[in-house]
């Protein structure tokens, strides 16, 4: 059996064939469905009572108050203090590179004046309390912890309160360090969708919060889901991809390992290389060979590249370029000569790395744009995770004496062609 799927852009059925590749059954498990949905009514219902319950059913953790599942920020420091040096400055360092490049996404308010001295703007708000919540059932992923609460603190946002499931009461020591380098607010050990819950709807111990991002399960995806309208969220990130662009002088062994950098996340992950050398093809295939049995997650890997992975044969850089632009990748790798005057036909990636030494695991960490990116074709119509998600905005109006003048016509004549009077009215009061 093949390790990766072999196709070529110019086959007469490489439409079909790359459809069937990228299709991803996102359909919501009937059962789990059912489960969350009882979980966030029994939450928004009886609150802490609730959370405990579940806590203890789904975590193991047995305790009679909420107060005793917080984890205090002391502990946060006391955990970043005790991380062997290499680790705290590798976490101080990317924190300090993601928060930087955030600075530069705030925006201002802004307002201007017209002859007759009314004035119009934008007022940008932080929202005031929001919700953070971190995966701690498999896995533990502590730049997830900066890249989702950084931009939160660059936005202005006071109070960032910090949700994670502690299985049988195990903390993740650099977790809870990234949060005390992140400046979170409040940490409790609490998940799933009773996490979920108690965030959006508020209990007796836990304030409601304005907006909940974050990873997580399919308990925790079909929770955010179900609890949108309530609260915002920021997205539901199906599974990593990435697509590499490569005119076929990059190292092979570098590119089977981007490849591999996603396929490790998950089996349903999918990582697809382009290029229009079949020979350089053969490397990167040989190199898979040889790499993968050496990987500690070679098990996931292989299933990820077996059913999701592709090698593809193009006939140039630019039909590489349409291709990207078609599936509209999480990551896209330049890895070319030239690679800024590629991507300038790039339209739709959730990052686009430019260039061989811009792996795509650099962004995951340090270089300092957010990880939290648009998956399954979503980069089509929506953007990284950023500072603007953290931020809303109210429109200014201040109508001079004059102004009302003009405007009250305008919006009298209109009111009255929608056949309501009391606006018309309101505005043909303010007329001299
Ligand atoms: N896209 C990204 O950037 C990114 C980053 C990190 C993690 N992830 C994803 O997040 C997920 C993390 O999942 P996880 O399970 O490790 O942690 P998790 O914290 O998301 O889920 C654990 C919680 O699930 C709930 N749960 C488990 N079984 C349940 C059941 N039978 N009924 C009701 N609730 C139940 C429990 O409350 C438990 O606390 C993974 O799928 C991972 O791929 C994505
Ligand atoms: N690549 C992931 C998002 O697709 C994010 C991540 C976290 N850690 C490593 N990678
Ligand atoms: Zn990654």
């Amino acid at each position: 059996m093949s390790l990766i799927n072999r196709l070529d852009a110019n086959d007469a059925d490489f439409g079909q064939q790359l459809k069937t590749l990228l299709a991803f059954d996102a359909s919501q498990d009937e059962q789990i469905e059912q489960s969350v949905a009882k979980i966030l009514n029994d939450v928004r219902q009886r609150g802490d009572e609730a959370v405990l319950e579940y806590t203890q059913r789904f975590d193991q953790v047995q305790a009679s108050h909420i107060h005793e599942l917080e984890i205090p920020l002391a502990d946060c420091q006391a955990a970043l203090d005790a991380l062997p040096t290499e680790q705290r400055k590798a976490l101080e360092s990317a924190a300090d590179r993601v928060r930087a490049y955030h600075e530069k996404q705030k925006t201002a308010s802004w307002t201007y004046t017209e002859a007759d001295g009314t004035l119009l703007g934008q007022k940008v708000t932080p929202m005031d309390r929001v919700g953070l919540y971190v995966p701690g059932g498999k896995a533990a992923y502590p730049s997830s912890v900066l890249m989702n609460a950084l931009p939160a603190k660059v936005a202005g946002v006071p109070e960032v309160v910090m949700v994670t499931p502690t299985p049988g009461g195990s903390r993740n020591a650099i977790v809870l360090a990234a949060a005390a380098v992140a400046g979170v607010d409040r940490v409790i050990a609490i998940g799933g969708a009773q996490a979920v819950g108690a965030l959006a709807y508020g209990t007796q111990s836990i304030a409601g919060v304005d907006k909940i991002v974050g990873p997580g399960n399919a308990y925790v995806a079909s929770a955010k889901r179900r609890v949108f309208g309530t609260v915002g969220i920021d997205m539901v990130a199906g599974p990593s991809e990435i697509l590499i662009i490569c005119d076929g002088t990059t190292p092979a062994d570098w590119i089977a390992m981007d490849l591999f950098s996603q396929a490790e996340h998950d089996e349903l992950a999918q990582a697809i290389l382009l290029c229009p050398d079949a020979a350089y093809l053969e490397q990167v295939y040989a190199s898979i060979g040889h790499q993968l049995p050496n990987m500690p997650r070679a098990d996931i890997i292989r299933t990820s590249l077996a059913n999701r992975g592709a090698l593809i044969k193009v006939r140039d850089l630019d039909q590489a370029c349409e291709i990207a632009n078609e599936i509209a990748p999480e990551h896209l790798e330049i890895s070319t000569e030239n690679a800024a005057a590629w991507a300038e036909k790039i339209r739709h990636a959730g990052a686009i790395f430019m260039g061989r030494y811009s792996s795509e695991s650099l962004g995951d960490y340090c270089a300092g744009p957010n990880h939290v990116l648009p998956t399954s074709r979503t980069a089509r119509f929506s953007s990284p995770l950023g500072v603007y998600d953290f931020q809303k905005r109210s429109s200014l109006i201040q109508v001079s004496r004059e102004g009302a003048q003009t405007l009250g016509k305008i919006a009298a004549t209109l009111a009255f062609g929608e056949g309501l009077q009391a606006h018309a009215e309101s505005a043909r009061y303010r007329l001299d």
